[in-house]
Parts: C-alpha cells; sequence; structure tokens
C-alpha cells in the first residue's frame, strides 16, 4: 500500500516539464557581416526580455532586484566586480521561472572558420581541415562565454554546454550521438542550459558542423517543450528573401502528419505550392533560413508551436512569453503549427 502510494505521487526528483527551447539566431545577436562582432544593443535586449519572460512577479511596477552573476572582470573595466555575498545569501530566490533552454547559433562567429576550411565537409586529415576545427570551436565557444556571461548580468543562472564537449557526433551530417543527460540534470538543478552550434565528430565524415536549428529539434523531440522560439534579424519567413521589396511575410504555415507544409495565412498565398525562395549567405555552413524551417516543420508536427520573429521587438518579448496564438492579428512573425 505504501509502495503504491509511493508510485502515486509525483516524484519530488521529476523534472518538470521545460516551457521554452529558444534560438538566439547568430544574424541577430551578431552583426552577420563583421568578423567575431556582437550586436550589444539586440544581445542584451533578447537576455532582458528572456529574464522578463522567465519573471514570476505579477508585474506590479516596482522594479525587480536582479541578482547579476557575472562575477568577472569585463575588459576596459578598471574596478573589480562588485559582490554582497551577505545580501546575496539573504535573498529568497531568485524570483525567475528557470526552464528554459537557451541555444544560439553562430553568425559572425565560426561560419567564417568553418567555410574557409571546409570543415562542415569533412575531412580530418587535411591540415586545413583540422586547424578549422579548432579555429571554428575558438570562435563559438568564444561567443557562448559572452551570450552566458550577458544572460548571468541580467540575473538568469545560465550555465554554457558545448556539444561537441558534451560527446554530441553526427553520422553523415545526421545527429548520431546526443546525450542529453547532462542538460537535464542541469535544468532540473535551477540552471539554464546554453548551448551552440558547433563543429563535431562525424562517423563518415571525421567531422562536420551541426547547427542550433538541429540542437533545437533534437532537443525538442527530447524533451517536448511547450513552444519554440527562434529569434533572428528578420520578422519571419517570406515567399522570398526579405530583401526583396515585394515579399510576404507568412504569418502562419501548418504541417500535415506527412511532414509536407502549407500556408494558411495571408489567404493571398494559401494553396501556393511553389515553395518559398530562400537566399544563404555564402559562408554559411549551416543552410540558413532553408534549415530553420525544416527543423521547425518537424517539432510542430510534435504538436509543438514555433514561433519565428525578430529579436529585440515587442513580437520577440510576445513570443517568449508564449503570448501569441493563431488570432494574433497585431502579432508580427511566422506560427508553425500541425494541422491537427
Ligand atoms: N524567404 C526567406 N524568409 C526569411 N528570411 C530569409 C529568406 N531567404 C533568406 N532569408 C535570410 O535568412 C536570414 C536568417 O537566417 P539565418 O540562418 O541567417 O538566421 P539565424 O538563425 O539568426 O543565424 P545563424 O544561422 O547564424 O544562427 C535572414 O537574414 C534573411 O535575410
Ligand atoms: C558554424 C558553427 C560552428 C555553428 C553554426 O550554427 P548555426 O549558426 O546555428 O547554424
Amino acid at each position: 500500500m505504501a509502495e503504491e502510494a509511493a508510485q502515486e505521487q509525483p516524484s519530488p526528483t521529476a523534472p518538470r516539464p521545460v516551457r521554452c527551447i529558444v534560438k538566439l539566431g547568430g544574424a541577430a545577436i551578431t552583426n552577420k557581416g563583421e568578423l567575431e562582432s556582437i550586436n550589444e544593443d539586440n544581445l542584451r535586449s533578447a537576455c532582458a526580455q528572456l529574464r522578463q519572460a522567465m519573471s514570476e512577479s505579477d508585474g506590479d511596477g516596482s522594479p525587480e532586484k536582479v541578482l547579476g552573476m557575472d562575477w568577472s572582470k569585463r575588459q576596459g573595466d578598471p574596478a573589480d566586480p562588485a559582490v554582497d555575498a551577505e545580501l546575496i545569501a539573504g535573498m529568497a530566490g531568485l524570483g525567475i521561472d528557470t526552464n528554459f533552454i537557451v541555444v544560439h547559433g553562430a553568425g559572425s562567429f565560426g561560419h567564417f572558420q568553418a567555410s574557409r576550411s571546409g570543415v562542415h565537409k569533412g575531412g580530418l586529415c587535411s591540415t586545413l581541415v583540422k586547424a578549422g576545427f579548432v579555429a571554428t570551436r575558438i570562435s563559438v565557444t568564444s561567443l557562448n562565454q559572452e551570450i552566458v556571461r550577458a544572460l548571468a548580468r541580467e540575473g538568469i543562472p545560465s550555465v554554457g554546454m558545448s556539444p561537441f564537449a558534451c560527446g554530441w557526433s553526427t553520422k553523415q551530417r545526421k545527429l548520431a550521438s546526443a546525450n542529453a543527460s547532462q542538460i537535464i540534470q542541469s535544468l532540473h538543478a535551477g540552471f539554464v542550459p546554453v548551448l551552440h552550434g558547433d563543429a563535431v565528430l562525424d562517423e563518415f565524415l571525421d567531422c562536420t558542423i551541426l547547427s542550433g536549428d538541429v540542437i533545437i529539434r533534437h532537443l525538442a523531440q527530447l524533451l517536448s517543450p511547450k513552444y519554440v522560439v527562434f529569434l533572428t534579424d528578420v520578422h519571419g519567413v517570406y515567399d522570398r528573401p526579405p530583401t526583396d521589396p515585394n515579399a510576404v511575410l507568412l504569418r502562419e504555415i501548418e504541417v500535415d502528419d506527412n511532414g509536407s507544409w502549407s500556408i494558411v495565412k495571408p489567404a493571398l498565398l494559401q494553396g501556393n505550392n511553389k515553395g518559398v525562395e530562400i537566399s544563404v549567405a555564402a559562408h554559411d555552413t549551416t543552410g540558413g533560413m532553408e534549415t530553420k524551417i525544416l527543423e521547425a516543420a518537424v517539432i510542430a508536427r510534435l504538436g509543438i508551436d514555433v514561433y519565428i520573429t525578430k529579436a529585440g521587438t515587442e513580437h520577440s518579448m510576445r513570443a517568449l512569453k508564449g503570448d501569441v496564438s493563431t488570432d494574433s492579428e497585431d502579432w508580427l512573425g511566422t506560427i508553425i503549427r500541425s494541422s491537427k
């Protein structure tokens, strides 16, 4: 009887379902045209919005106390970071729901090194590829460090996790080994894992580049978050590259059981079977918007809504809070959802 009761009780150690997996797109948080340059405004705003989305306060107007966790000295900062250990020890908690996973792309970090050396095509016996693998990882992990620090400054208990270092690998560019136990344990301990697109070992090719978009799809399959958000530098998926002045934003896409997708909104594009025209930057080693749409469709097929929108806007704030529905006429972005 006692054993039965124990079985009926939810285990105190069972992890809560993940609320949101978010991609901080490299196009948004870096200046893609400038080598290894962070878009500080977009990064700061994305971290502040994440903090707000996690906030447990009912928004009574009084400013929230943010416990900054970046206790390292910043470049050019003359003073040591001030840490009031007594004050912190007296705080009841962080006041935020940390049940989020952050994945970021590479933007102007990593893609350049990978494309110059051909890491995405494999062949570690080539000295150039081997050197490029090292250079790519130096570049993306240094971006990861900056993103973890920016989140920590917002009081988000973020911990960087590299897929390569977690033993993730691929077979002909498809994920072959991707153990998430470290990620789950970190979430359970109240941390926000911050992963990134990475250079990884590949069983067939020796090595390749694993996109943040693929990582998000895998984690969504494994952890069934309530919703998934892709933040990038454009408002969503357009019918053609948004640099074309006639490009139309696709507001809603539905995915059926077979994985094929169709445009629901705007109505004028309903039944359009020409598909979406996509352009990809020459140095992009992971397929750009095309990969994002393909991976988002797999996630949506699981019944998990995907929101693609522009970082640093009121629309990204709403997406991060999960405050978007197919009736949200004033929300600017693309909703990808299951047709069921
Ligand atoms: N049909 C399209 N609809 C929307 N964006 C498109 C389309 N075709 C090309 N793009 C380009 O795709 C880019 C966004 O995709 P990208 O993969 O670069 O985003 P990201 O995830 O933010 O970056 P990263 O892959 O570096 O993390 C935009 O800058 C946009 O110009
Ligand atoms: C270029 C590297 C190392 C990762 C690419 O990840 P993405 O920007 O999410 O596609």
